[in-house]
């Protein structure tokens, strides 16, 4: 190989590297307003090829604008780039948009829906194939507006990723979908990624992300505030394991403090609506703290920190263990 010839190699073996590690989604100060509503407040983000991005945040906070700036359907203000391009200008081959709400044009049954968004690309998946990976091949000659709502969500799915898309947008894909089929989503999204698919995936099932992700960004009011691999956040921000014990009729401050004073350092008694919980116990110490319990129990229950504590903390709806979160005092009449 002469100089020349080397010299090109060498710059076509950089760029097949560059190409290999290029992130396919950047943001940088990403803002977008709605009137005097600012709905991002300067994003910042970077996925990498491959990975199954999670993205969380209250019910306002800016998940679906971004949705909606990275796949070119609403303008945006700063840097966006998908593929390193513009998002408006990114072959729409390469992507798979689930959006939150979805109504398809016409009465289709669910092979004529897929059918149909499929003949929109160049090449598209069987469709058959494409159904039993959302759990719909049952249903397929269904019409659309007869199936039920989470069936319907399994159909939108199905359109999503007709194309066998490079970058996959899935926004709330398993709302109001049973058990089973949410099952089916997630080994979809898992085969997906494992195929080299990048996924970002917005929900509100902390369970659902904590299992897909493989990095997580929390959005509040427009803006990440915390992003990582799930089990970085929880170890971070997620809080201690502790022992949930259930008495009847509560327990009183006096009752904590005393239980408390009997255990380890570093394990906190505090009463609760319910009894009382035991924070910082690990595992090995269960037997220790409940030997502790000087009172009478109905139930116990030993948790480790998951996503959604990280989630309540950082939103600012932490569990209170005396009050109870708004959600609880919502369904409980606000009686309390
Ligand atoms: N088309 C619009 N016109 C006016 N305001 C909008 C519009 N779309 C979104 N907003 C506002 O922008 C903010 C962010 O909304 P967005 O739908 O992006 O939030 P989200 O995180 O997806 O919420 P959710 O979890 O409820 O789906 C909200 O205050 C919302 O009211």
């Amino acid at each position: 190989m002469n100089e020349t010839a080397a010299a090109s190699a060498a710059e076509e073996a950089t760029r097949g590297r560059d190409a290999a590690t290029d992130p396919v989604l950047v943001g940088e100060g990403v803002q977008r307003s709605y009137g005097d509503v600012v709905a991002l407040d300067g994003v910042d983000l970077r996925v990498e090829a491959g990975e199954v991005f999670g993205l969380i945040g209250p019910n306002g906070a800016g998940k679906t604008t971004l949705v909606r700036a990275l796949t070119g359907t609403t303008d945006a203000e700063g840097d966006l780039r998908v593929f390193g391009a513009p998002p408006p200008e990114v072959d729409p081959q390469r992507i798979g948009l689930l959006p939150q709400s979805f109504d398809p044009p016409e009465r289709l049954t669910a092979t004529e829906l897929v059918e149909y968004y499929g003949g929109l690309y160049d090449d598209a998946r069987d469709v058959e194939s494409v159904l039993r990976d959302v759990g719909m091949a049952d249903d397929a000659d269904a019409w659309y507006e007869t199936l039920s709502g989470g069936q319907q969500r399994r159909t939108c799915v199905a359109t999503a990723v007709v194309n066998d898309p490079d970058l996959l947008f899935l926004d709330e894909p398993t709302t109001g979908i049973d058990p089973a089929g949410r099952r089916s989503i997630h080994r979809l999204i898992e085969r997906l990624a494992d195929g080299g698919t990048t996924v970002f995936l917005t929900s509100h099932a902390m369970d659902e992300v904590e299992r897909l992700a493989d990095r997580v960004a929390l959005l509040r009011d427009g803006a990440v505030v915390a992003v990582g691999p799930p089990g970085d956040l929880i170890a971070e921000h997620g809080g201690a394991p502790r022992l949930d014990v259930t008495l009847d009729g509560g327990a009183s401050e006096e009752v904590a403090e005393r239980i408390e004073a009997g255990l380890a350092g570093g394990v906190a008694v505090e009463s609760t609506r319910d009894g009382l919980r035991v924070s910082g116990v690990r595992p090995e110490a269960i037997g220790d703290a409940v030997d502790a319990l000087d009172v009478a129990f109905e139930s116990l229950a030993w948790s480790e920190p998951s996503l959604e504590d990280v989630y309540l903390r950082l939103t600012g709806e932490e569990y209170s263990p005396r009050e109870g979160t708004l959600e609880e005092a919502l369904r409980d009449g606000g009686d309390r």
